[in-house]
């Protein structure tokens, strides 16, 4: 049985069987053996898991890499060509883009290289078209934005999604607070430090058979209300200390074990957004089945289930043709991305607005974080910091190497001598 014909039975098992407290644990097992036969799948050599492969091979330069993806022709390449100024060709048909075709954009300070991608579609994390090299390429970006097609089903979110998803990358998404941590002997210790909602010990690792004896004095079976299908016993691990420190659900613990899944932001550019009307919008009868999707990409037609739209979160209605929003779209990626940016401010001099030191990550970064960035020998010849900005009472304020700094703090630094 092929490695896709096991994950169809799982899924479609997983899927008849009703969740209660009996098969919780059942399913707890189903779940862990999917995650193991979709790992085996993206890196079965065969199907060209691995690198990225030619054309795919782009080198990452600037501050952040965001990577466009979408199911073809929903205006890709238009809006590389719109936001920077590479000219990725576009077409009205499908599959136009065939390699990755990396342009810059610099925006609030930051570089930022973007990436058209060619279209997916489902099956692409399988082998399809060239899903391959597309998610392999998309596991190398910090953001993510999900091209939809505003003309087209909102199902097309869904599949882009799943097939995401399906190869390990979280969107939108903090890694959950779990630890596992892997021992030769001892058995499972096992704590919670909330209260778990969707996961109970029995799925997290099966009770143990044990050298009990019957009456009889034979080794009694596992009884059969406790199969032993678990998710600790489904990845052989009989020794380790695990902590969860979350409403952690199965697929959260599976992650954590997995430990090789990415967590990015996503912004999802709803694209053509000219070809609906205002008028449109109001004409439409509550109700109306949905027109077929048009094949012309500049007819206007109503879209299907308009109203569902607005309860996209991160979501950024866009015409990469009209050039309608781009500056919003780039807005919300940079917040996305969550950079700080740093001026620096030699003595005697002015700072350097032109071109920040940017940082990323969700938290604060200390200037301990910003003295490594610049160079390895920095923090050591770190005396103290002069900060000017939002980080500080007073400006400047002398600061030592724990401070947090705040985006566009205009920063310092003075050596030891
Ligand atoms: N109405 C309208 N049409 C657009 C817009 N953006 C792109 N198109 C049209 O949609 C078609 C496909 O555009 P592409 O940029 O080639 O789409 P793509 O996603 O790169 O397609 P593939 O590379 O094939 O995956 C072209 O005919 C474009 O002119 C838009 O904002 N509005
Ligand atoms: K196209
Ligand atoms: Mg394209």
């Amino acid at each position: 049985m092929s490695l896709v014909a096991k994950i169809e039975d799982i899924e479609s098992e997983i899927a008849r069987t009703q969740i209660n407290k009996q098969t919780m644990a059942h399913l707890c097992s189903l779940r862990a053996k999917l995650a193991k036969y979709k790992r085996e799948l993206v890196a079965d050599p065969k199907g060209g898991g691995g690198g990225p492969g030619e054309g795919f091979d782009v080198r990452a330069t600037g501050d952040a890499r965001v990577g466009f993806v979408g199911f073809p022709s929903v205006g890709k390449s238009t809006l590389l060509t719109s936001l920077t100024d590479v000219a990725s060709e576009a077409a009205s048909y499908e599959f136009t883009t065939l390699t990755c075709i990396p342009g810059i954009k610099y925006w609030k300070g930051a570089k930022i290289q973007l990436l058209d991608l060619p279209g997916i579609i489902e099956g692409a994390r399988d082998g399809k078209g060239r899903g391959r090299q597309v998610i392999a390429v998309a596991r190398t970006c910090s953001c993510l934005i999900i091209v939809l097609d505003a003309m087209k089903d909102i199902a097309q979110k869904k599949i882009i999604e799943r097939e995401l998803e399906g190869v390990g990358i979280r969107l939108n998404k903090q890694p959950p607070d779990i630890r596992v941590e892997k021992k030769v002997s001892g058995g499972i210790n096992f704590a919670a430090t909330c209260k778990l909602t969707h996961l109970d010990e029995d799925s997290i690792k099966a009770p143990r058979p044990g050298p009990r004896l019957t009456t009889h004095g034979r080794r009694r079976l596992a009884s059969p209300t406790h199969p032993r299908h678990a998710i600790l016993t489904e990845y052989r691990i009989m020794s380790a200390t695990v902590r969860i420190n979350c409403d952690a659900t199965p697929d959260d613990l599976i992650d954590a074990i997995e430990g090789n899944r990415v967590y990015m932001p996503c912004v999802y550019a709803l694209n053509k957004i000219d070809a609906i009307t205002m008028e449109e919008r109001r004409a439409r009868p509550a109700g109306r089945p949905s027109p077929p999707s048009s094949p012309h990409p500049l007819s206007a037609r109503p879209l299907p289930e308009l109203d569902i739209l607005d309860q996209i979160p991160h979501y950024c209605p866009i015409s990469s043709h009209y050039q309608w929003n781009l500056d919003g779209l780039m807005d919300m990626v940079f917040e996305y991305l969550s950079m700080t940016r740093v001026y620096t401010k030699p003595k005697g001099q002015m700072p350097d607005y032109e071109a920040p030191v940017i940082i990323r990550g969700s938290q604060k970064p200390t200037v301990e974080v910003f003295c490594k960035k610049i160079h390895r020998q920095l923090i050591h010849d770190f005396k103290y910091g002069w900060v000017w900005g939002s980080s500080v009472k007073f400006n400047p304020q002398k600061v030592g190497k724990a401070h947090l700094l705040h985006d566009e703090d205009v920063l310092q630094i003075v050596k030891k001598i």
